[in-house]
């Protein structure tokens, strides 16, 4: 396949060939023929962009099909330009042994996008076995409960991150502490009573609004446990990588450390102001903050203090989020609005396309040494997303891939893409104006094989 006077994101206009499902040629705009046989690609006017690799998914098998499976999590990251995933453990059962991850490889073998697996620690994990095979990482490892209540205990922590050292595993933590969560706000809580003999379930300040849970998991108790994994990393001498850093505080200590941080795009673009619109649907771990740390953490990514932008993709059904703010599941999908709010942000003025590339390729790929992946250049895995930064359209639940058929992002803007290629193989088309898409075939691999 020959793509012709593609715009690359330093804004250079040249043409990329295609071949054996590698980069095989860049060279100057108008220097490439095609073949005899060869499809030809016009990408004038449009960028051709590495596609994203979000390193931190949760497509929910095995044990919660109804909520996601590898063919709808992995369409839905073909159609939002995503080429590569990184499936987290906290699945049924979790992945935390040698036979629990060869179980879940079987089943992403029916992914459209590659994929790597991480490795899960609970209290009965089996590090031998696991760690016997092709991890990602190890991680997300549960400092406090989420989904699945993997929360793990200090010592445990502390005896895992050893181990994925002596590997050469770098870690990804779930950095947030239970003991400095505000109880005070929780329903039957004695806490908040002002006075004694007071009954606190008839107190005035009892909350079941949505935007209890961001009082509830409070911006203290990540900045304590990113410094408690940091501490942890720097004793063993393990590479540590903090998923889903939702505070500015937490990214400047990683980034202090020499650590390594994701942020999400709904801990970019929602914050507690959007709680009364959203309800539950808002509710994840760790939760939306306020509108002034929201734009700090925007700012850390403008500034390139921020590594990486990963989706924390953890669908659930709107029935299960009908549910009252203590009871409903924590997670939002998020898998295929990530590049196309980002891009959006380009569109716009805002951030630059640069930085997008590096922040959702370049960086993850250089974070989790995938040497095949991240760039165009030759020799690289063919991995493209083609885009025209001018072709926006409203976010729609309705629209998206994934099974739970919603997004926390609905009426935002976002710039999708019009192709999507893994290893040379189209496994997105949407070039017909949106009117008719189509998806290629389950030609997914694991990273790490
Ligand atoms: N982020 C969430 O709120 N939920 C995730 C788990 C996690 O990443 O903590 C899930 O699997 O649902
Ligand atoms: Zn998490
Ligand atoms: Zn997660």
């Amino acid at each position: 396949m020959l793509f012709t006077q593609a715009t690359l994101a330093d804004g250079r206009v040249r043409d990329v060939r295609v071949a054996d499902g590698e980069i095989a040629d860049v060279a100057d705009a108008g220097a490439l023929d095609p073949e005899d046989g060869e499809a030809v690609v016009d990408a004038a006017d449009e960028y051709l962009l590495p596609g994203a690799i979000d390193a931190h998914v949760h497509f929910r098998e095995p044990g919660f099909p109804h909520k996601e499976d590898w063919t709808t999590g992995s369409r839905s990251a073909a159609a939002g330009g995503v080429t590569t995933v990184v499936d987290q453990p906290n699945t049924d059962p979790t992945t935390t042994t040698g036979a629990a991850f060869d179980a879940k490889a079987d089943l992403a073998a029916k992914s459209l996008v590659d994929y790597g697996l991480n490795g899960g620690v609970t209290a009965d994990w089996d590090p031998e076995s696991l760690f016997d095979r092709p991890l990602f990482a190890l991680g997300e490892v549960f400092l406090a409960d989420s989904t699945g209540d993997m929360g793990i205990e200090a010592d445990l922590f502390a005896d895992a991150v050893e181990r994925a050292a002596d590997h050469g595993v770098t870690v990804t933590v779930h950095a947030e502490d239970a003991d400095l969560f505000d109880e005070s706000v929780l329903p039957g809580s004695t806490e908040h009573a002002s006075g004694e003999g007071t009954d606190p379930r008839a107190s005035a300040t009892e909350r079941d609004d949505a935007d209890a849970w961001s009082a509830f998991r409070t911006p203290e108790a990540e900045a304590a446990a990113v410094e408690r994994a940091l501490e942890v990393g720097a004793d063993s001498g393990a590479d540590i990588h903090i998923a889903h850093t939702s505070t500015p505080e937490g990214v400047d200590a990683a980034s202090d450390a020499g650590a390594t941080c994701e942020v999400t795009p709904h801990h970019l673009f929602l914050s507690r102001e959007d709680l009364p619109d959203l309800g539950t649907l808002g509710r994840m771990n760790p939760p939306l903050r306020d509108e002034e740390r929201r734009e700090a953490l925007m700012e850390r990514v403008r500034d390139g203090t921020v590594d990486i932008v990963a989706t924390d993709h953890a669908p659930h059904t709107r029935e299960e989020k009908d549910a009252g703010i203590w009871d409903a599941p924590s997670g939002v999908p998020g898998v295929e609005t990530m590049l196309p709010l980002l891009l959006n942000e380009v569109r716009e003025g805002r951030l630059g396309l640069e930085r997008v590339r590096d922040l959702t390729a370049a960086n993850p790929a250089g974070i989790f040494a995938l040497p095949r992946k991240g760039r165009i250049e030759v020799g690289r895995d063919a991995d493209l997303v083609l885009v025209d930064l001018d072709d926006v359209r409203e976010i729609r639940g309705d629209d998206l891939h994934s099974k739970c058929g919603w997004t926390p992002f609905e009426g935002f803007e976002g710039v999708f893409p019009s192709l999507t290629l893994v290893r040379g193989n189209v496994v997105y088309d949407g070039r017909d104006d949106g009117d008719s898409e189509s998806f290629g075939d389950a030609v997914g691999r694991n990273v790490r094989d």
